[in-house]
């Protein structure tokens, strides 16, 4: 059996619709299309798998309804376009559902709901018993509240994080391109598609541009980071047109079409993809090659001896990233120690950290439970 038909059986699918596809050209939303998606859900819904769907265009839809021409530049401005615009584009969804039976649900996130464990945790509860409702929750960025600190600013990395939450098999991103191409083909016609690859993989990650289209956010960058993401819960992720006819029916039934990246690895414990689901990151340690090994080859506790040096301002409990001496970040992890005292112990054995610093907390700058390798 085919990759594309094992996965198209799988049962529980969030479905990701970007901005580039959903707005009528920057007009408003594109009904027609949303009302032709929404019978394929349906129909998806009736073969028996669970749909959680991403949308955006709530900034599109609120331009529209206020009469904007240009996409406004500040960010009152933006805010209040998405809380216009979020009230038609939920509306949308509810009218159409409804004509099938099936009721939708409003979910409104921020990144400050994925760094918050307890928030997560809310997030995650609400979601599952949505779906075990046989409601369809529709999810958004909380756009009205998300200052550039907490917000993810595409839907892709918003639609990686809702993979994890929710276990899904599969995470079906729908955009404007039929997929991956080797490099943009907007500028260069003759790049070829990548029709299945693995999630995280660098040599397709360097393929796609992170500029997204007149409409869209974070163009093909960002799809791909989702992907690396999805791929913790062990959710393998398409990236397809959502113009091709029946896309959605035509995966479902294996079809071979757009790009499919699979996890390469097992799924990680739920808390550390809770862990990794973190995008803002407090400060920055430099580990030297020593450490970088360990922490690859065994998976074993940072300790302080191994960091050369920090960056950043941030207090014990804060999510850090551990980069080698050349800036490659390779993993993530919640500190013991804080930036001031950290300065202080860095390159020391850790039975030295009373001696320096009066006290203990933890042997360890970042314990291993807390620790994610990206
Ligand atoms: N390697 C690539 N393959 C396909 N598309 C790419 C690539 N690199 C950049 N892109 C651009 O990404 C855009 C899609 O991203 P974006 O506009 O953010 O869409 P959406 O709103 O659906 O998320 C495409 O229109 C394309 O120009
Ligand atoms: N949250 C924003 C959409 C963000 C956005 O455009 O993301 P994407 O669809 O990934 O390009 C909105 O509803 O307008």
């Amino acid at each position: 059996m085919s990759k594309q038909t094992e996965i198209s059986k799988s049962q529980r699918w969030v479905i990701k619709i970007g901005s580039a596809l959903l707005t009528n050209e920057g007009r408003g939303l594109d009904k027609i299309a949303i009302e032709n998606w929404v019978k394929q859900i349906v129909t998806l819904c009736q073969q028996g798998k669970e749909v959680v769907l991403v949308s955006s265009g709530a900034v599109a839809e609120g331009m529209n309804r206020l009469g904007w021409t240009e996409r406004p530049a500040t960010l009152h401005e933006l805010q209040a376009a998405a809380a216009v615009g979020q009230m038609g584009m939920v509306q949308t969804y509810e009218t159409c559902f409804k004509n099938y039976g099936i009721h939708t649900a409003q979910v409104l996130l921020t990144h400050d709901d994925a760094a918050n464990r307890k928030r997560y945790l809310n997030a995650r509860s609400a979601l599952k018993t949505l779906i075990n409702l046989k409601v369809i929750p529709v999810i958004n960025e909380n756009d009205t509240v998300a200052t550039d600190e907490i917000r993810f600013g595409d839907n892709d990395t918003l639609a990686g994080l809702v993979s994890n939450l929710v276990e899904a098999d599969v995470l079906v991103i729908m955009t404007d391109q039929q997929g991956l191409y080797e490099r943009d083909p907007r500028l260069d016609s003759t790049a070829k598609l990548i029709s299945q690859g693995y999630a995280g993989d660098p040599v397709l990650e360097a393929m796609a541009g992170s500029t997204g289209g007149r409409l869209g956010r974070g163009g093909m960058a960002t799809k791909l980071r989702a992907a690396r993401v999805s791929a913790r819960s062990g959710t393998a992720t398409w990236i397809v047109s959502g113009r091709i006819p029946d896309v959605l029916l035509k995966i479902a039934n294996g079809g071979n079409l757009g790009t499919l990246l699979l996890p390469a690895q097992p799924p990680v414990e739920a808390r550390k993809q809770w862990l990794g689901a973190n995008q803002k990151m407090r400060g920055e340690l430099y580990l030297d090659d020593g450490a970088v090994n360990v922490l690859r080859s065994s998976g074993k506790s940072l300790l302080a001896v191994g960091v050369k040096q920090i960056k950043g301002d941030f207090t014990r409990g804060d999510m850090v990233a551990c980069l080698t001496l050349d800036g490659q970040e390779i993993a993530r992890g919640i500190v013991n120690y804080s930036a001031e005292e950290t300065t202080r112990i860095k390159g020391q054995a850790s039975n030295r950290i009373a001696e320096i610093l009066g006290y203990v907390d933890e042997p360890e700058l970042i314990h291993r439970d807390n620790l994610i390798l990206l």
